[in-house]
């Protein structure tokens, strides 16, 4: 069971954590009650010896004398050694254990997730560690602090995973917060090696030397650094002197306009905002109320609002009620299980979703076929063929990285997708059954765009081309959650039976290219400007 996934977890395995404390509580009274006996004996028996040392070999003379020693060699010993021998505070211990083998009690795996997201926060958001370290996540000030053993482990962490810069800013945080103490001498000696690694693979060759140097000038270092240290200088003789030592910066730099970006860090870039639509181009984008499609709109039109017009992407307002919600909350209670993303031939557990979710099929209650009801009117599409509805719980660093929700050929053909013979996902609506504190926005890279979760809302856009091959601009993902919890619910439209309502187009958009469309779009704007 993974904890980090979810909040509910955690909160139950801290309530156990309590009732883990008073069996320690325990154990320490019994054990504390046994070290007082045998501390009463000790001196007992010490003022004993002393007083039989006064006297000095007269003292055995006594038949009282004789006694007492007999006595305590025999029976008094006898009881100590018995106590000593017995295995105090059992109780508690088992009981202790219990709890601790429970099966959702976090296990390495999920501390490693848990650091794992604090990382995710810290690269997406471009945080500072030092922030973090003091508790202050974006600006909000929660004011937990970690130690310095804590930094290190989270250092060693990013380097594992490959952040040397996001490792380096740990280790000089852990550097900092050294304070006295004989852990000094243990943590020490660790900063500078990982140091010295994570210098390595940014090629900071000067500053490389100098920690290298500071370490080998440590007693407690090992002779392995020394020996690591001259291979070091061998290798690189004078080079190391040569290279000038570069600031080595937490965060890489903001790429610059045309610079080549990986996907991980277009959608980081979108969840921090550093990605976004400038006010030229958000001009053309309306906002209104949407009439057309029912009948019903008429008396109770849809809030609309436009986010992206090629491809369409709009933001729903109040288009779910709280008592909705609240029929949700009670029909997803204790299903929720573990989010997997489907590569492409096998559904597996991993950390670019973190997530609980589950599936419930629209017949479950009447709640969900109005809600249906609902989303026919918003996409005018045909609710006939949709997948059941599935409700996901993002936790604390809870994410889903960039994806598109159509499937590739490939995932079809590995028989990964349910009822392939209704299609691909033709079109999405993606409902904020909650607000998130902090982050937890909905990432399209491509297109620019940051949607901020508001409950009672719901984003609408078509994954597929008109002529049904799957558009990589609605690429998208789920940015991490700093603060709070965040709860949708996806509604995916399948392809089949949908021709009258969205009818297939001949030209073939997808073998457009982003700038093409974007192109296009600029043309038609000065033709309707014109107009
Ligand atoms: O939670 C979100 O903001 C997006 C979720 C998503 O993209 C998905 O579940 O496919
Ligand atoms: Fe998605």
């Amino acid at each position: 069971v993974e904890f980090f996934s979810s909040i509910n977890e955690m909160t139950k395995v801290f309530g156990y954590e309590q009732k883990m404390l008073l069996h320690m509580q325990k154990f320490l009274s019994d054990n504390q009650g046994k070290l007082d006996f045998l501390k009463a004996r000790l001196r007992e028996f010490e003022n004993e010896r002393n007083e039989a040392r006064e006297w000095g070999p007269s003292y055995f003379e006594s038949p009282i004398n004789k006694y007492l020693l007999n006595k305590r060699l025999t029976v008094d010993w006898q009881r100590v050694e018995n106590l000593m021998a017995a295995s105090t505070g059992e109780k508690p211990l088992t009981r202790l254990r219990k709890f601790r083998n429970r099966e959702t009690m976090p296990d390495r795996k999920e501390l490693e997730g848990a650091i794992d997201g604090i990382l995710r926060l810290q690269y997406v958001y471009r945080l500072k560690a030092k922030d973090l370290a003091r508790g202050i996540l974006d600006g909000v000030d929660y004011s937990t602090q970690l130690s310095s053993e804590h930094c290190v482990d989270i250092a060693r962490l990013a380097l594992r995973d490959q952040h040397p810069r996001l490792a380096h800013s740990w280790l000089i945080e852990a550097n900092d917060r050294l304070t006295g103490g004989e852990k000094v001498d243990q943590l020490k000696p660790q900063i500078l090696a990982l140091l010295v690694q994570a210098k390595k693979e940014l090629e900071d060759f000067r500053g490389l030397k100098d920690t290298y140097q500071e370490l080998i000038g440590i007693q407690s270092a090992s002779e392995e650094h020394a020996k690591n240290y001259e291979t070091f200088l061998n290798a690189l003789g004078e080079k190391a002197l040569l290279n000038e030592s570069k600031p080595i910066l937490e965060h890489a730099p903001i790429p610059e306009e045309g610079e080549q970006v990986g996907e991980f860090q277009a959608y980081s870039l979108t969840c921090s905002g550093h990605w976004r639509l400038t006010p030229k181009e958000q001009r053309h984008l309306r906002c209104g109320y949407v009439t057309e499609t029912h009948p019903f709109l008429w008396i109770a039109p849809l809030k609309a609002e436009e986010l992206f017009q090629d491809p369409l992407l709009v933001l729903y307002h109040d288009v779910i009620y709280q008592s909705e919600i609240d029929v949700i909350r009670k029909l997803t209670k204790n299903r929720l299980m573990r989010a997997t993303i489907t590569s492409h031939n096998e559904s597996v557990v991993s950390n670019v979703r973190t997530s609980q979710f589950t599936f419930i099929p629209v017949t479950a209650h009447k709640v969900l076929s109005t809600i249906d009801q609902r989303v026919a009117d918003m996409t005018n599409l045909n609710m006939k063929y949709a997948e059941d509805h599935q409700f996901a719980n993002y936790g604390i660093g809870g994410h889903y990285g960039q994806h598109m929700d159509w499937f590739y050929q490939t995932t079809f053909d590995a028989g990964l997708v349910s009822s392939p013979e209704m299609g691909n996902r033709i079109a999405t609506v993606l409902f904020y059954l909650s607000d998130v504190a902090q982050g937890g926005g909905t990432a399209f890279p491509q297109l620019r765009t940051l949607l901020k979760p508001k409950k009672y809302a719901a984003a609408f856009w078509h994954n597929l081309h008109a002529s049904g091959v799957g558009d990589v601009r609605t690429q998208h993902g789920a940015c991490p959650i700093i603060a709070g919890s965040k709860w949708v619910q996806n509604r995916w439209i399948r392809e089949i039976d949908q021709s009258d309502r969205r009818p297939c187009e001949l030209w073939d958009d997808s073998l457009a290219t982003y700038a093409q469309i974007l192109e296009l779009n600029k043309q038609n704007e000065a033709k309707a400007a014109s107009r």
